[in-house]
Order: C-alpha cells, then structure tokens, then sequence
C-alpha cells in the first residue's frame, strides 16, 4: 500500500517537535529540497532557503538539513552507484521517492559516517512517511547492505564494474563523465592534466563563504577581520577586497561588521579578481565609462559601481531579465548615483544606450555552463547537458561581437565566464580575435597576478587566466581582457 502523499508542491514538514512518523524535521527538510529540485526543476539552493524558512528549524537543525540535502544531490552519481551495488538493481528501476529516500541515508552513511542505525531507521521511517510504505524493507536492507562495508570496497566495486577509466573516476566523484572530460582538457591545455582527481575532489566539498568588502565600505579587510573575527570573518583568499567567512550566517556576519548598506556581500573572490582585473587592468581616468553587458544579478556591476566611483567613472549595467535587472539596482545601492540601469538583449544596439562605441570598458560575464561552480550548486553538473554548449558559445559569440562594436579606441573589454570549459573559453575568444583584427589579447595572467593579495599560479601558455577550486580556492572562473587596438 502506498503511504498518503502530500500535495504536490507542499511541504512534508509539520511544524514543531519531530515530524510525522517520528522522522526528524531535518531530514524531512532535506527529502523536500530533493523532491523540489528533481520534480520541479528547482535551484537547490532556492529550494533550501524557502523549505527551511517555512519549517522555521533552529540553526543546528538547518545546518543538518542543508549538509543532507547539498551532500545527497552532490554525491548523486556516486551513491546512485553503490545503490545499484548493493540492490542488484539499476537506479531507474528505483522509483523516484524511494531513490531519493535511499541517497539521502547513503549519505549519512557515507558522507556524513552517521552511526548506522540511526541512518538506517531515520530512513526507513523516512521512506513510511513520504514514499512507498511497502518498500520500507527494501530500504532497510540496502542500506545495511551498504553499511556492512566500508567506503573503500565500495570504491573498488564501483571501479571493477564500471566499463571504463572514465566510468570509474567519474562515478567515484560524483561526476557526469562529459563533465570529468571537459575538464581533464582544460586542465591539460595548461599542463596540468595530473590535478584533475584533486579538481574533481574540490568540486565536491562546500565552499567557504566569500565576503567583498567594496570601496567605501570605510575598512579595508584587516580592520574587518578584527571587528568581525567573533563571527568567523578572516581577511583570507587572493582577492584584495576578500574575506572568507568560515562558519555561521553570512548576513550576521556582515551585519556585524557595521558598514554602509550594500558595501560587503556575499561574493566568491574568483569573482571579485575577475570585476577587478578590468577596473584595474591600467588605471582609470575621471569621466570614463564603463559597460557591464550581462549584469545580472549585479554581483560583479556591485564591484564594478564602487571602483568607478572611487575614480570618477560612470557604469551603464545592462541585463536581459527584468527580474535580474531589478537585482542589479539592488546589488549597486551603495552606489547607485553612479550606474545606469538598463535591459536589453546585449546584442542589440540598444543594450550601448546613446554612448555606442564609447565604452572604455566593457564586461561581458557571458552565459556560460557554470561547471566552474559545481561546488557551490550541488544539482548543477547533474542538470547541464553537452547539447547545451553550442547554444551558449553561439550567445557568448555574438555578445562578444556586440562588446567589441560598444568599445572606445584604446577601451578594453574583459569576458569572463564562471566555466572552464574550453569551448566556452579559449575557443571564444580565438574566434573573437579572429573575427575583430582590430583587438588585441592582454595579459590577464600578469594583471590578475598583479592585483592577487597571494601569489597565485596561473598555468599555461595562454594570456587568459583561469582561476581553480584545487589550485585557488575560488570558483573556476575564466578571464580574458582584450583591447582595442583600432
Ligand atoms: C553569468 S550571468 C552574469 C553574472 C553577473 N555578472 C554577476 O556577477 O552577478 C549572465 C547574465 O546574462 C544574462 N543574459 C543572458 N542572455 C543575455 C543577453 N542576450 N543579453 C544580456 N544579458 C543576457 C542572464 O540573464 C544572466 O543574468
């Protein structure tokens, strides 16, 4: 018999005490977040900030509740594996509740090393609470199965069953092996294809928070480390306007620093050395203008508005979304007198405003795959799709073609993409420079090293600098500027 099944789309935690079933609110939490992401194409990170404020837990409980969700979703390809091991079973003949029932314990048992029974029980009641009452057995005995051995084995049986290397590494990490080989190439177009298994374990541990603490804020980062080190602020990383918040509410911990509105936020340094390494590719003189073509949500315009006010300059943020657009004003309210808020498909003319071919630098933060974030999106890698890729470099393409035509002599355009993967990176930006003879590439590497509060090693022959979870503890962000010559 099936168990009674909540509404679609609503919430299967009660509130107060433990949840129906005796199974804990967390856990209920975490089932939720994987149900939203699998059957509504939810963000996970969405999906958990709405599922834990409407089961209002305690911080302990939403830790847990995150670390089970995030962990289940990242570890998906792994655990599906073992799971298929252990059952004797293919994942898909799982019906989807009590797969996700059975991920969430494989990592209690795995990820988090949750004391076998109460992984197992949890779990079991879980499975009585949300999905098929009549495979609580099945449950039960998968989940011993796989607690009967240690991780180790199970890796060599994943190895031993796969069909190929590829296989094996990329169901061990957790990885889609179109993924795991985009990644292996960028890695060795920089001579460094021996640090994928480190890459690949990087992708699968939580980033720290990263904090910018903007110009005009009223401190640089060693006074915030000494008045925010209670909440876990330390002035770390490798970009100069950086921290890293290493435990607790990163709004508390902002908060607690006291600063004009809008002047710290939550932001990964990759992406604060990508903003800077345009704003500081050469010194800014008063009255230039600069252009942010895909802007939204406005964290990249939000550094981009305090450098040009610190010099004088102005910043046109266009975005396609209107809802997007409508964060960038959020993002840049510190300062706001100084952006230009407006939203238009980059492409067209009108996206330039009336200063076409007057821009002394441009940002074009492209669209990309995003497999420079995987750490920080745990659904992602299992979302994106190869068959996406000629889409979005044909967009990045042409928005480069349109950044370029916007540019003023001498102005300098910097794309990035938070994506290694070289077809959205280097394969961009030859055609680029093929297409508009009038550009020439700059050395992104010497800037961006230049600006880095620690020496950072940024590999390979290419000008373009490509940032690594492994290697600098920032997402993967791609950097390449480029200046009119012509
Ligand atoms: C990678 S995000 C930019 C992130 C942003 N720079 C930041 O740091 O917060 C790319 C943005 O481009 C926008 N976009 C997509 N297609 C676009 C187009 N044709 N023209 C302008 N913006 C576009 C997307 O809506 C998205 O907000």
């Amino acid at each position: 018999m099936n168990a009674p099944r909540p509404p679609a789309g609503g919430a299967t935690v009660l509130r107060g005490g433990r949840g129906d079933g005796g199974v804990s609110r967390s856990r209920l939490v975490a089932y939720d977040v994987l149900r939203d992401v699998e059957e509504r194409d939810a963000y996970a990170n969405l999906a958990l900030a709405s599922r834990l404020a409407e089961a209002r837990l305690d911080a302990r409980d939403a830790a847990l509740a995150t670390e089970l969700a995030a962990g289940a979703l990242r570890g998906r390809g792994r655990y599906d594996r073992i799971i298929e091991l252990a059952a004797e079973r293919d994942i898909d003949r799982v019906d989807a509740r009590t797969r996700n029932v059975l991920r969430l314990g494989v990592h209690q048992l795995l990820g988090m090393r949750t004391a076998t029974h109460a992984a197992v029980n949890e779990s079991v009641e879980l499975q009585r609470r949300v999905a098929n009452r009549a495979a609580t057995g099945f449950v039960n005995g998968v989940l011993r199965t796989i607690a009967r051995t240690d991780e180790a084995e199970w890796d060599a049986r994943i190895e031993a069953a796969a069909g190929s290397p590829d296989e094996a590494l990329a169901a061990r990490t957790s990885h889609p092996a179109w993924v795991l080989r985009a990644l292996r190439a960028a890695l060795a177009s920089e001579g460094r294809g021996d640090e994928l298994e480190a890459l690949l374990s990087a992708d699968n541990v939580p980033p720290r928070v990263g904090l910018a603490l903007l110009p005009g804020s009223g401190m640089d980062p060693g006074t915030a480390e000494a008045l925010g080190g209670d909440s876990g602020i330390a002035a770390t990383g490798p970009s100069p306007i950086g921290l890293e918040l290493s435990a607790g509410d990163p709004m508390r911990a902002i908060a607690a620093l006291d600063a004009p509105d809008g002047t710290v936020r939550v932001q990964d340094q990759g992406s604060q050395l990508a903003a800077l390494a345009l704003t500081r590719a050469r010194p800014a003189a008063p009255g230039e203008r600069w252009l942010d073509l895909c802007a939204g949500p406005g964290g990249k315009t939000a550094v981009l508005a305090a450098e040009a006010r610190a010099v004088g300059a102005t910043v046109r943020a266009n975005e396609i979304s209107e809802h997007r657009a409508e964060l960038v004003r959020g993002a840049v309210i510190a300062n706001a007198e100084v952006v230009e808020v407006a939203r238009h498909d980059g492409r067209e003319a009108a996206a330039l405003g009336a200063a076409e071919g007057r821009f002394d630098r441009v940002l074009v933060d492209a669209p990309c795959s995003g497999l420079g974030a995987l750490r920080r999106r745990p659904e992602a890698r299992w979302r994106k799709q190869p068959t996406d890729l000629p889409g979005l470099t044909a967009l990045q393409g042409e928005l480069l073609d349109a950044a370029a035509g916007g540019l003023a002599p001498g102005g300098i355009l910097a794309y990035v993409t938070c994506s290694p993967h070289l077809a959205e990176t280097r394969v961009v930006v030859n055609g680029l420079l093929k297409r508009h003879t009038g550009l020439r590439e700059l050395d992104a590497k010497a800037i961006v090293r230049e600006l880095a509060r620690v020496p950072l090693d940024l590999a390979g022959e290419a000008l373009s600098a490509q940032l690594w979870p492994h290697r600098h503890g920032t997402d993967a962000m791609f950097i390449a500027l480029l200046e009119k010559t012509s």
